[in-house]
């Protein structure tokens, strides 16, 4: 049967009922006070108005579940190490300056404690040296002009700095005990601290940086004054040729190490430091948990939809948090370091290369991540190139390697056809296989690099008709 479009017969209407217009429904009595009547519309005011603040919080939840639904998730993966959160900070240099900004004096402190650190091996490397075996010499056992006299003058004058240090890990990061180590827990970390204080000195200059560290720590836990102090014997501490070459035969690979900034220290150790763009790149922080970063479009609408970019912890112990987030993702990078004579921090018996490849193989697998796009970074290329520089000989590490010419070119191109092939062998369906040649430290390379890549994701993505 054919439905009418009109209406068969006019349904009786009634006129909208008003339950604060009517006095049974208002909880008005009889003998209401007109002071309690007062207190009543009162309450009836304040609970509109509560319900009003919720439908907005609603409706501004449900437009930013849109927006993010609409835009682009792009994951970063790799081992830890690997250049994950170097690669966000590149991204919001590029996206999202104004953020990145924000959080210059955040990196500062960074900085500071990751020259604590290296403070701290260069003393452990040298009390090898002069007490072996950890033997411990009394005071009067050792002669006036000793090196070993000069290590326990160095080590009481640098105390204090250990002291903030301890100090500093309660506030910033309080499951590490040691700088070297030192890793923020995502979301609800430090930068939530200064984040959280309306920041009083935000106009960007130099002398407001160094404030708004100060006012973040307290003066009793900010190390720059106890650095300052001390900063004639820690660079001559650094400089000694003994020193050096203690540390070349005791710690060789500590010039290599993440978070590496003795040789920029007299520049650093000034009153009015202010990290570099590059400072801030290379500094060390661990990730631990996984945060988002959301990038907002300039021009919301075409190309330049939001895009969001999650980090995560990439040590062993951090791996298995990441599979909820692979069923909503249009993209990965992945961070692989060709970094062939290296072991894992967290198991010294496996290669940092061989694990990578393992890795790789299991996102290429993986069934959530089947039409996602994956991007391989082989990041820290000028490292894999000082490393051949310094000799390394690849086939030391990698027997398979063989007689191939022991330079960049050729090595990369070795381990780029591992990395093809288990892409091929393990992909559920084929999809094309793109890598890119990176060194993180490298901003403005990185710079082209990522527009190129987000655009490309951003055009992949709407192609798939995702952001309809
Ligand atoms: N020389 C050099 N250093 C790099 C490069 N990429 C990253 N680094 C440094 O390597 C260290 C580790 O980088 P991160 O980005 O913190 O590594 P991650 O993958 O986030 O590590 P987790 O958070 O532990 O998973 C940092 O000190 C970076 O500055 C690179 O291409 N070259
Ligand atoms: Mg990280």
């Amino acid at each position: 049967m054919k439905r009418s479009k009109e209406k068969s017969s006019p349904s009786p209407t009634f006129p909208p009922l008003n339950p604060y217009s009517v006095a049974r429904w208002s909880g008005a009595t009889d003998s209401e006070t007109e002071e309690e009547a007062r207190l009543r519309l009162q309450a009836m005011q304040d609970a509109i108005n509560v319900s009003r603040g919720i439908d907005i919080m609603l409706q501004e939840s449900k437009r930013d579940m849109e927006r993010r639904r609409k835009g682009v998730k792009i994951l970063l993966l790799g081992q830890s190490e690997s250049g994950k959160s170097s690669v966000l900070k590149n991204f919001q240099l590029a996206f999202a300056p104004r953020h990145f900004e924000s959080e210059r004096p955040i990196w500062k402190i960074v900085i500071q404690l990751n020259i604590i650190g290296s403070i701290k091996t260069i003393l452990e490397a040298l009390r090898e040296e002069y007490e072996p075996n950890g033997q411990v010499t009394t005071p009067i056992d050792i002669s006036p002009n000793s090196p070993l006299r000069t290590l326990r003058r160095m080590t009481l004058g640098l105390s204090p700095l250990f002291f903030i240090e301890t100090n500093l890990l309660k506030i910033l990061s309080p499951e590490s005990t040691d700088s070297r180590d030192m890793s923020v827990r995502a979301g609800n970390g430090w930068k939530a601290l200064l984040k959280a204080r309306r920041d009083p000195f935000a106009s960007g200059d130099h002398h407001s940086t160094r404030r708004r560290s100060q006012a973040l720590l307290g003066q009793e836990n900010d190390p720059s004054s106890v650095l300052l102090g001390q900063r004639d014997d820690i660079i001559s501490l650094w400089q000694n040729p003994e020193t050096q070459e203690i540390l070349h035969r005791r710690r060789p690979l500590f010039r290599d190490q993440p978070g590496f900034f003795m040789d920029d220290i007299a520049r650093i150790i000034t009153p009015d430091y202010v990290p570099t763009d590059r400072d801030i790149i290379r500094a060390r922080l661990r990730t631990t948990g996984i945060e988002e970063y959301r990038f907002v479009a300039e021009n919301p609408g075409g190309l330049n939809s939001d895009f969001y970019i999650t980090d995560v912890g990439g040590s062993r112990s951090q791996r298995a948090s990441w599979a909820p987030f692979f069923d909503d993702v249009q993209a990965i990078l992945f961070l692989a370091p060709l970094a062939f004579n290296q072991m894992l921090d967290e198991d010294r018996r496996v290669n940092r290369l061989e694990d990578s490849l393992w890795l790789w193989k299991d996102i290429c697998s993986n069934r959530l991540l089947q039409n996602a796009n994956l991007i391989l970074f082989f990041n820290k290329r000028d490292v894999l190139a000082a490393t051949l520089a310094a000799g390394v000989k690849v086939k030391k590490f990698v027997p398979t390697y063989g007689d191939l010419p022991n330079d960049v070119p050729h090595v990369t191109k070795y381990f780029k056809e591992k990395f093809r092939f288990s892409h091929k062998r393990f992909s559920p369906d084929a999809r094309p296989f793109i890598c890119h040649e990176t060194s993180a430290i490298d901003i403005k390379a990185m710079t082209v690099l990522l527009t190129g890549v987000r655009e490309a994701i951003l055009r992949q993505h709407l192609r798939n008709g995702d952001m309809l």
